[in-house]
């Protein structure tokens, strides 16, 4: 086990560990949100035939060429024929088929006049103006061409790609199959909120954080409750998660008191240690095992230090297993908006808001930053990377910032396939 670690190592170091779950499919209707795990190639052109953007009339340009107000040409209607269905008739020198929008052009026909701009007599048309030949037509494959690659595998499927798939005609896609999260919360002093206080005792909130940043993900939570600061149990309790589960996350017991419990429990279940203690605040304590090539990483009780480790440390891992193809936080460059007046010996990540204020990245902080507030989680889209021997940083100066949560992150890199 190494004691003492960089975050980059720690990173690095379950990242190499961590494992992609199988792939599967799933029927289009419920793909969102869910990760591709094959390039998805288009079978068909999009449109799939050339056809009208308008309700007018399809004919050759060349047979209207001479048409002038003066002389109007004469075309003669042969067929009407509506969006669904297919014409019968080809068109030839001289004819017409009425269209509606979205009508499959008819074979012979370059062009499509709208309905306005022609005079219609019985059976025949007349144009007072010539059209460039391919006015009006929206061509087969205008969209997306048969063969296209039109979403990449690792790749987040979005309510557009749904559109798109469906228009393509894809109704079963290929996805990796959800990581399944376990979550423990370790502590003698935890109860869940829906129990009535009790003196000496405090609400469990990082289950519940934990888990809902785990949907978030597109993962699926396994929660697995609270369980005492007792090894044999916290050890039965991992075992268990383990069988459940393709991760497990702890909160709680990892610091050196005389009832943090966590590492030994992780021993007598056996799994090996990995990593225990990163150089950073919050959350220096963290460490991380394995067991039957499965994760385990333990998170610090106070609560904002287990939720800015889970950012930083837990979610790579999580979206490596889940086929992602970035999992690594996105990082800006922005003016630390207040004044941060601690000095950071240690490196140190405070929670803030990235805003852009008239073209220019602020980050905001977002409240006090103590190791165990929440308050300042609400808001916090972005961790100030303090460098450690920082004295106080002042309002104005560059910092930089990782990004956390949700906010899209194809906004700060371009996609690319990782293979
Ligand atoms: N002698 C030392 N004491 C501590 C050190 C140290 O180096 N030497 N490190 C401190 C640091 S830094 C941290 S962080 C904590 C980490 O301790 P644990 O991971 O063992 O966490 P606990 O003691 O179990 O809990 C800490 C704190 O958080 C509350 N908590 C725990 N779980 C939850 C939960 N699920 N929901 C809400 N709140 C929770 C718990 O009641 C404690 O107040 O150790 C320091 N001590
Ligand atoms: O990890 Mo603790 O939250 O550094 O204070």
């Amino acid at each position: 086990m190494r004691i003492g670690v960089s975050l980059e190592e720690a990173q690095e170091m379950l990242l190499q560990k961590a494992n992609m779950v199988e792939e599967g499919s799933v029927s289009l209707m419920g793909a969102l949100g869910r990760v591709l795990s094959q390039n998805i190639r288009a079978r068909e052109n999009l449109p799939a035939f050339h056809k009208s953007p308008l309700d007018g009339y399809a004919l050759i340009a060349k047979d209207v060429e001479q048409a002038k107000p003066s002389h109007p040409v004469a075309l003669e209607v042969i067929e009407e024929v509506r969006a669904g269905f297919v014409p019968k008739q080809k068109i030839t020198p001289g004819t017409t088929i009425k269209v509606m929008t979205g009508s499959p052009l008819p074979e012979g026909a370059d062009t499509v006049i709208k309905y306005e701009d022609v005079k219609r007599t019985g059976n025949s048309i007349y144009l007072s103006f010539p059209l460039k030949p391919g006015s009006n037509v929206i061509y087969a494959g205008e969209d997306v061409k048969k063969d296209e690659i039109v979403a990449l595998k690792g790749t987040v499927i979005t309510p557009s790609l749904v559109g798109l798939l469906a228009g393509l005609g894809i109704a079963e896609v290929p996805v990796l199959r959800k990581v399944r999260i376990a979550i423990i919360s370790t502590g003698d002093e935890l109860i869940d909120p829906a129990k009535e206080p009790c003196p000496g005792k405090i609400y469990n909130s990082s289950l519940y954080n934990l888990a809902a940043l785990c949907g978030e993900l597109g993962a699926d939570p396994i929660v697995m409750g609270i369980v005492p600061d007792e090894k044999e149990l916290i050890s039965g309790h991992i075992v268990k998660s383990l069988e459940a589960a393709d991760i497990l996350i702890t909160t709680g017991g990892v610091s050196v008191g005389d009832f943090d419990v966590v590492q030994d429990a992780l021993r007598q279940a056996g799994a090996n240690m990995i990593f225990w203690k990163v150089s950073m605040k919050p959350g220096s304590p963290i460490l991380a095992a394995e067991k039957d090539k499965k994760i385990i990483i333990g998170l610090s009780g106070n609560p904002a230090a287990a939720l800015v480790t889970f950012d930083l440390i837990a979610v790579p891992v999580i979206k490596k297993m889940m086929g992602l193809n970035r999992r690594m936080p996105p990082r800006v460059t922005a003016v630390l908006a207040d004044n941060f007046l601690k000095s950071s010996p240690q490196r140190r990540f405070l929670r803030g808001k990235l805003q852009a204020i008239n073209g220019t990245h602020y980050v905001k902080l977002t409240g006090e930053q103590g190791n165990g507030i929440l308050k300042s989680m609400i808001n916090c889209n972005a961790l100030i990377d303090v460098p450690a021997g920082s004295g106080p940083l002042c309002a104005g100066q560059e910092i930089s910032a990782i990004i956390v949560g949700n906010i899209s992150d194809t906004f700060f890199e371009m996609e690319k396939e990782i293979s």
